[in-house]
């Protein structure tokens, strides 16, 4: 269980709330208008942002006070955060040795393993650079599987693929996901992500992310804020 205990965060005059709670293993949308507070949702949750006052805790336990580091959770950006001057081999390595150290052949193995999870064996020497956009999207992916946390982050991560590539990563996001049992937080602007991807939506709008609810039902009878937002 993922909590959000009357988190409370503001910037100059930016102010957010949340009082939720997630099971492990949901796959969640976080939607809302620009500048609602999504990405500073997942910055709470990941540990780049601080609180005001109340609690993140995964699993009972508080976990508001540790590095973005020692959290259980993986984020994946759009900008996918890969080393230019790197293959793809080290890139992913630094999931497992975040010091740069040289891979033991076990390593070796589940870089390889992670690889061909995605679709992408054979291209273990290739720099980013010499990847396509959606290959970069699957290497991102991969080092994802490798880190094997138990909730992963996503903000706004296939926004520049076309529709038929992004449903297609999404579908590998919830088969990376099962093979985790990982909770997925992914944050879209698209409705047709979070009615096709995700069980549960939580709406971000007016200051407050609100308590998530099921996804259909949320879009079926959307509250005014959503409505305003999808303009209908
Ligand atoms: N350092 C900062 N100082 C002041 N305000 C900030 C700062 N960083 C972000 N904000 C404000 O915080 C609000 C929330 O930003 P956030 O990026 O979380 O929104 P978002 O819902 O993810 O938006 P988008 O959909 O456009 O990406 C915005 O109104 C933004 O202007």
């Amino acid at each position: 269980m993922l909590t959000l205990e009357a988190v409370e965060f503001e910037t100059g005059r930016f102010r957010l709330a949340a009082d939720f709670a997630v099971a492990a293993g949901r796959r969640v949308a976080v939607v809302g208008p620009s500048g609602a507070g999504k990405s500073t949702l997942l910055d709470l949750v990941a540990g780049f942002r601080m609180p005001a006052s109340g609690r993140v805790l995964w699993q009972g336990r508080d976990i508001t006070h540790d590095p973005p580091n020692r959290r259980p959770i993986a984020m994946l950006f759009q900008e996918n955060n890969m080393f230019p001057h790197l293959d793809l081999v080290r890139n992913l390595g630094l999931a497992l040795r975040p010091d740069g150290g040289a891979l033991r052949r076990k390593e070796l193995g589940a870089v390889e393993t992670a690889l061909t999870r995605v679709g992408l064996a054979g291209m273990e020497d290739r720099r980013p650079g010499a990847l396509s956009g959606g290959q970069q999207s699957r290497a991102a992916l991969a080092r994802v599987l490798l880190q094997a946390r138990p909730v992963i982050a996503l903000d706004e991560p296939f926004a520049a693929l076309g529709p038929a590539l992004k449903r297609e990563m999404l579908t590998l996001v919830r088969d990376v996901a099962q093979d985790l049992g990982a909770l997925v937080l992914l944050v879209s602007h698209d409705p047709g992500d979070a009615r096709g991807f995700a069980q549960d939506t939580v709406l971000v709008a007016d200051g407050t992310a609100q308590p998530p609810v099921e996804t259909e039902a949320l879009f079926s009878d959307p509250p005014d804020a959503l409505r305003a937002y999808l303009g209908t």
